[in-house]
């Protein structure tokens, strides 16, 4: 480590998750250890996906992050405990091309730069902090040649952000809370890839894209301390239902997921109002989402369609193929079409092919559409234009992937300061 002038960087890229079986409240606030089990299912990181480089040279000065190009500070405990715990477990790495030979020991002295991009809001009940924990310890683990396998990474990630831990893996993904006072049984398992179910459309109406009032760590604080309501649901709710869910994704149940899935998100809103002082996650829009999707599973007596909400306003909507995710848009946009100032192409994102299967290619197909059968005898009277700031149409994704080379890198090769 003679010259100085040396920059090693990695890229990596990490998918959100939605949680199907919801994640409510610590039992150590530190080592961040749930009350409970949890599921989710992985977003296409081609919709909604964190970027992160990381980058290491005998030049810096001091541990540094960049988050959407703005610096912000590293010494939260969460970003420290990351970072500790990846350093701990770094190996010796060698680059011949570059002439650069780090041993195991070096690793405690160098600094790290690293500069992280979400291609979504951030904070915004998109589970921005899930993506970002994951990706930032999945690339420091690659920089530092840590050998653990990724469950071992979750668990490391879920020190970031509990929900984090999930998105290690691709697919459908179990966080196990484990029994150990250490954390060290509280991990991330892959349930099944996501080529498993494969058939699955997602759609996520992004309600609001502002910052939240109460953030889930201390909305969740606040549940565990005031909610019996809670501590019902993690001993007698929750365990039944992972079951259950497991059973249903492993069998393709899309009639059980979603009855699962809506029931959970319904259940978790619930010890939020059973919260003291109560916590309001959804609004007007959220409320009227579940009605609309309630009276059409109702009218088709099967789920057509399963909805959840998180720590946010915003509806996630999972339709069981595309055949119905076309009649889902179709009725999303009849329910809530743009204002007046929106055009299509930013209104409806993601997978817009789904768009064209609806057979809305401009506006005024948007305009045209008719009630749903459901609603032909009770039409909404007033439509409700911009309550639905933009729809995001995605799928099930895979987990993290290192980039080849640096080109994507968002440092720079030279100064190792943001591009
Ligand atoms: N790319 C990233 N890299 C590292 N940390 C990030 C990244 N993106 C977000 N975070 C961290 O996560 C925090 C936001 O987390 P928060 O839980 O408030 O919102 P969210 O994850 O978008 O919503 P939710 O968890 O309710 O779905 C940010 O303030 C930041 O500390
Ligand atoms: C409602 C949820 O999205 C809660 C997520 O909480 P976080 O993982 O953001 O909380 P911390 O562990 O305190 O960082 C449900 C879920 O993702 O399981």
């Amino acid at each position: 480590m003679a010259n100085k002038n040396w920059i090693l960087m990695v890229t990596a890229q990490t998918p959100t998750n939605i949680a199907v079986i919801k994640y409510w409240g610590k039992r150590d606030e530190t080592l961040i250890l749930p009350i409970n089990d949890s599921i989710s299912v992985t977003l296409d990181p081609e919709h909604l996906c964190t970027t992160t480089t990381v980058a290491v040279s005998p030049s810096f000065e001091s541990d540094k992050m960049w988050l959407n190009g703005k610096e912000i500070s590293l010494s939260g405990g969460r970003y420290q405990s990351c970072l500790r715990e990846i350093r701990r477990r770094a190996n010796d790495v060698e680059d011949e091309e570059k002439g650069i030979s780090i041993k195991k020991q070096d690793w405690d002295n160098l600094k790290v730069h690293i500069a992280s991009f979400n291609n979504f809001p951030t904070a915004a009940g998109l589970a921005s902090s899930a993506a970002g924990f994951a990706c930032l310890v999945y690339s420091l683990a690659k920089l530092m040649n840590v050998k653990e396998e990724q469950g071992k990474l979750s668990a490391i990630a879920r020190q970031g952000s509990g929900s984090a831990c999930r998105s290690l893996f691709g697919g459908f993904v179990k966080w196990i809370m484990g029994k150990e006072a250490n954390g060290s049984d509280s991990m991330a398992v892959q349930l099944a890839t996501e080529t498993h179910w494969d058939d699955l459309v997602i759609i996520i109406a992004v309600v609001s894209s502002r910052q939240k009032e109460t953030s889930s760590t201390s909305g969740m604080r606040e549940s565990v301390e005031t909610s019996p309501l809670l501590h019902y649901r993690s001993k007698e709710v929750v365990p039944k239902r992972i079951l259950q869910m497991e059973e249903a994704i492993k069998t393709r149940d899309f009639p059980s997921f979603a009855k699962l899935t809506c029931t959970d998100s319904n259940q978790f809103h619930a010890v939020c109002l059973d919260t003291s002082p109560p916590i309001f996650y959804m609004n007007d829009t959220s409320h009227r989402i579940i009605s609309y999707m309630e009276k059409w599973n109702r009218s088709q007596g099967t789920p057509q369609v399963a909805y959840t909400f998180d720590a946010g306003p915003n509806a996630v909507l999972i339709a069981p193929n595309r055949k119905v995710a076309t009649l889902l848009l179709q009725r999303l946009l009849f329910y809530f079409p743009p204002s007046a100032d929106t055009d299509l192409s930013s209104f409806v994102i993601g997978d817009k092919s789904l768009l064209k299967d609806a057979g809305i290619n401009a506006m005024d197909d948007v305009e045209a559409l008719t009630p749903p059968p459901e609603v032909q005898d009770n039409i909404p009277s007033q439509k409700s234009k911009g309550d639905v700031s933009y729809f995001i149409c995605t799928r099930p994704g895979k987990g993290p992937v290192l980039f080849a080379d640096d080109s994507q890198a968002l440092l720079h090769p030279e100064t190792g300061l943001p591009k």
